[in-house]
């Protein structure tokens, strides 16, 4: 690598002055600023020196206090692999003692994949959706999503990694401490309960262990770690830039490579229903070719990019023989940005509410495959980096999944309004509710079919909007249970949409919302 152009490094003195404060914010019982706060310092400690032992001491005993000993035992081994003085190893061995007196008795993590399952036999060759449904591809729609058997609402129908992922991280944002980078993995976008290891280069990455340092390194960070700052310059196109050295990866380092996997996608125009996912070996040239192939080719212009290409040597080689590909390239991921990218909330120790800032982007090739309607029956939600895909009301054999692009569908924004959020997408929306210009589910529009499914429907609704009455992880998954059992049980085509089983709905998203983005419980 050429030289550091970020303008901080590495300095055991800063490092010191973070581990103080996390100390400080350790023994007034801010356990969770105080690993934070030891993440800052373990970044900007130099290398090779006791001060990262010390760290990883220091947070061994935050994750004790914590009833966390796995992670803490973790950080004792992390500790020993370092550089040390002699006089911390008899403080590691005192405490690995007593984390393993201790383990029967450490808290328990809830795992929301214990909740979050396919609710039918997977995809044999796409285990991450469930084996009912299909793409087809019209004049109108392009490529579409049906079933061939009846959904339930409730059921979940797909699980889906991200394919291009990115971290948005603000050093600078206190406002939202969730965009702080010494909360996340920058390779998988995990929290891992703020057990993270910094890169060796810069002052702002981590990684969640080291087989994701590996891949992150590997994919993306041999190019970004000394350049940070000038990737910012980079503005919208971040991403793109990200996605570029992504793929160059991908190819391993091959640009002919990449060129011919773009013109295959240019020509096939392939899903990820042409491939066979559940094969062990390395898939990412499907996927990277279904992934290109997500863009209606919406006009976009890429500025003069050279500046981030001279500081690499191989990166400095391809800019200068094929800037004209490398631009196509940018143009092609941005067009497939504007249309398929979906905020990642990060779930995390110290994210206080459901309402929280996105810690990142990530590009889903499946779900990237659903088309819009302003009153959907399907829903995602991103539960821990992963897209969960959720039936929201009965869906009939044939008939094709609708996801809402704008997050709030017509329950509450006029036509128009959605209309103006839709402009991107490049179609005008003639789904149910733009069709009979149904707008605010409270308003009177909506007719109401059965007055007591209405009452039960209402007070639910009304409940779920009150800020006073906080739910619970699990007392959410079992409303979305409950309500969904109503709404499969009442559902009829001719009666909707109806107040009722519109707010039935509503309460169902509600209730998978609260239950995926609540902060972090433990059993
Ligand atoms: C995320 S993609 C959906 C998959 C897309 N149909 C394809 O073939 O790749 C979004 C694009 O699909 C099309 N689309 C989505 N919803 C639509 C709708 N309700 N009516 C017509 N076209 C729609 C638009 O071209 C939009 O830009």
């Amino acid at each position: 690598m050429s030289k550091k152009l970020n303008d901080q490094q590495k300095s055991n003195k800063v490092s010191e002055s973070q581990r103080h404060k996390a100390l400080h914010d350790a023994k007034i019982g801010k356990f969770h600023e105080a690993l934070i706060n030891f993440n800052k310092s373990l970044c900007h400690a130099e290398s090779n020196t006791s001060t990262i032992a010390l760290i990883y001491a220091n947070r061994a005993a935050v994750y004790y206090q914590l009833n966390l000993h796995d992670k803490s035992l973790n950080n004792i081994a992390l500790a020993r692999e370092c550089h040390h003085n002699a006089d911390i190893l008899n403080d590691l061995d005192e405490l690995e003692e007593k984390c393993y007196e201790n383990i029967n008795n450490q808290l328990k993590y809830d795992d929301p994949w214990e909740y979050f399952k396919l609710s039918y036999p997977a995809n044999k060759r796409l285990p991450f959706i469930i084996d009912c449904l299909e793409v087809k591809n019209d004049k109108k729609y392009g490529r579409y999503v049906t079933t061939t058997q009846p959904l339930n609402a409730g059921d979940i129908l797909a699980i889906e990694e991200p394919f291009f992922k990115f971290l948005k991280v603000d050093p600078d944002d206190n406002e939202y401490p969730e965009t702080n980078p010494y909360n996340y993995c920058a390779n998988c976008l995990r929290d891992n309960y703020l057990d993270l290891i910094p890169c060796d280069g810069c002052l702002t990455t981590m990684f969640c262990s080291r087989k994701c340092m590996e891949e992150g390194n590997r994919m993306f960070h041999q190019y970004e770690c000394n350049i940070l700052d000038v990737l910012k310059e980079t503005d919208n196109f971040r991403m793109a830039v990200r996605n570029f050295f992504v793929s160059l990866s991908i190819c391993n380092r091959n640009i002919d490579e990449l060129k011919r996997l773009m013109d295959e996608s240019d020509e096939k125009n392939p899903t990820i229903f042409n491939f066979d996912l559940s094969l062990c070996e390395n898939n990412s040239k499907d996927l990277l070719m279904a992934m290109m192939s997500l863009t209606n080719k919406t006009n976009v212009r890429v500025k003069d990019m050279s500046y981030v290409f001279q500081h690499h040597k191989l990166l400095k080689k391809l800019w200068t023989k094929e800037k004209e590909f490398i631009n196509k390239f940018l143009e092609r991921m941005m067009q497939v940005e504007i249309l398929n990218f979906h905020g990642i909330k990060g779930q995390s120790l110290n994210a206080k509410s459901v309402f929280r800032k996105c810690v990142g982007d990530g590009s889903y090739a499946f779900c990237s495959l659903l088309n819009h309607s302003c009153c959907p029956n399907v829903m995602r939600i991103v539960v821990d980096n992963r897209m969960v895909l959720i039936c929201e009301r009965p869906i009939k054999a044939g008939e094709q999944l609708f996801d809402c692009y704008i997050g709030d569908s017509f329950y509450y924004k006029s036509k128009e309004h959605r209309q103006e959020e839709l402009e991107d997408y490049n179609f005008t929306c003639d789904c149910l509710a733009c069709e009979n210009d149904y707008a605010d589910i409270l308003s009177g529009l909506l007719p109401v079919i059965n007055h007591q499914i209405f009452r039960l429907a209402y007070t639910s609704y009304k409940d779920l909007q009150d800020p006073r009455k906080v739910l619970t992880v699990e007392q959410a998954r079992m409303l979305a249970k409950k309500y969904s059992l109503i709404l499969n049980q009442n559902f009829s085509e001719n009666s909707y949409p109806c107040k009722e089983l519109v707010m039935l709905q509503l309460c169902i998203v509600k209730c998978f919302l609260t239950a995926a983005f609540s902060p972090i419980t433990f059993k």
